[in-house]
């Protein structure tokens, strides 16, 4: 399958190069690291880690409602650019995206790990497949563990991956709803801290701009750190189905555990490489399966 090091004959300049556009695009604008790391599980949740989530067009991956919201795809195209101006045809965007997101969480001061290579790019992109692979923000515990089970990802794995929303934002619309009328009596959604509600109130207010974003991990939006646990632990989660995930038993006891100080943070970052290795092999296409695409917005 995938190995660390794919390109090491063919394009040795290669993860470098990803490197130093994640970088440049990254000073200029530190929203696309969240963008890109979420823009990888995105693209590996629907049809494998093989760059559909990168096909332009009108009913493609890219266009469908789940995916509107996502950034950094200009980030992937130029280094897109700049390799295939080195080794023509050689190095996949399924991979130049794998690495991007390594390089986003890298940038973040999170944890670093080496990214296996080799995946090719896919030749398909439907919009409707992203309704039925991705998760949805009011997703129970139970159906974010089925949906993880059907990718091959355990519930450490489910618990570990979502503290991704250590860094990032989140649009307005995609929680206001937890704010007022979320219970059958017209209440505000009860595992919210009183403060926090105020404050997410405050922020999106009824009626107000949905698209307007507020961090996922209050106070830490822009650090790749345990924060975001600690913040479920308090009862300031955004998504609801983040906040559910202390809310349940099995998934609280994985978020105690990241949360045991130096040695939690330590937990944390192995597991998160871990299980961002297991992500990047879903459903990889090598071999004679799918192309190495010319331009990562078109199939060949
Ligand atoms: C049950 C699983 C998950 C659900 C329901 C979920 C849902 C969401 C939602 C609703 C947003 C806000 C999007 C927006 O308003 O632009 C978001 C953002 C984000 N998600 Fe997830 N997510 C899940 C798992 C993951 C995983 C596994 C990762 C990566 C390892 C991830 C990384 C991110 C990042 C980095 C952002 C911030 C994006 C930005 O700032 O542009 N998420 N997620
Ligand atoms: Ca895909
Ligand atoms: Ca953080």
């Amino acid at each position: 399958q995938t190995r660390v090091g794919y390109y090491g004959r063919t394009c040795p300049r290669a993860e470098s190069i990803v490197t130093s556009s994640v970088r440049s695009a990254f000073r200029s604008n530190p929203t696309i690291a969240p963008g890109l790391l979420r823009m990888h599980f995105h693209d590996c949740f629907v049809n494998g880690c093989d760059a559909s989530i990168l096909i332009d067009g009108s009913n493609t991956e890219k266009a469908a409602a789940p995916n509107s919201l996502l950034r950094g795809f200009e980030v992937i195209d130029d280094a897109k650019r700049r390799i295939e101006a080195i080794c023509p045809g050689v190095v996949s965007c399924a991979d130049i995206l794998a690495l991007a997101a390594r390089d986003s969480v890298v940038l973040t001061r999170g944890t670093d790990w080496p990214v296996p290579t080799g995946r090719r790019d896919g030749r398909v992109s439907i919009g409707s497949d992203t309704f039925t692979n991705l998760p949805g923000f009011t997703d129970s515990v139970a159906e974010q563990k089925d949906l993880f089970r059907t990718k091959g990802l355990n519930t450490q794995d489910l618990v570990t991956l979502v503290g991704g929303h250590t860094i990032g934002t989140a649009a307005c619309a995609l929680f206001s709803h937890r704010l007022q009328n979320f219970t059958a009596n017209g209440g505000p959604d009860p595992s919210i801290n009183r403060a926090f509600l105020a404050q997410l109130r405050r922020l999106c207010p009824q009626g107000g701009n949905g698209l307007r974003r507020v961090a996922l991990d209050t106070g830490s939006e822009g650090r790749f750190d345990t924060s975001f646990f600690a913040n479920l632990r308090a009862g300031r989660g955004v998504l609801e189905s983040d906040q559910v995930l202390w809310g349940d038993a099995s998934t609280r006891a994985i978020v105690q555990r990241f949360l045991l100080g130096a040695r939690g943070l330590a937990a944390f970052n192995a597991e998160f490489r871990r299980s961002m290795v297991k992500m990047s092999n879903i459903g990889v296409k090598t071999g004679t399966n799918g192309e190495i695409r010319r331009v990562c917005t078109a199939i060949n």
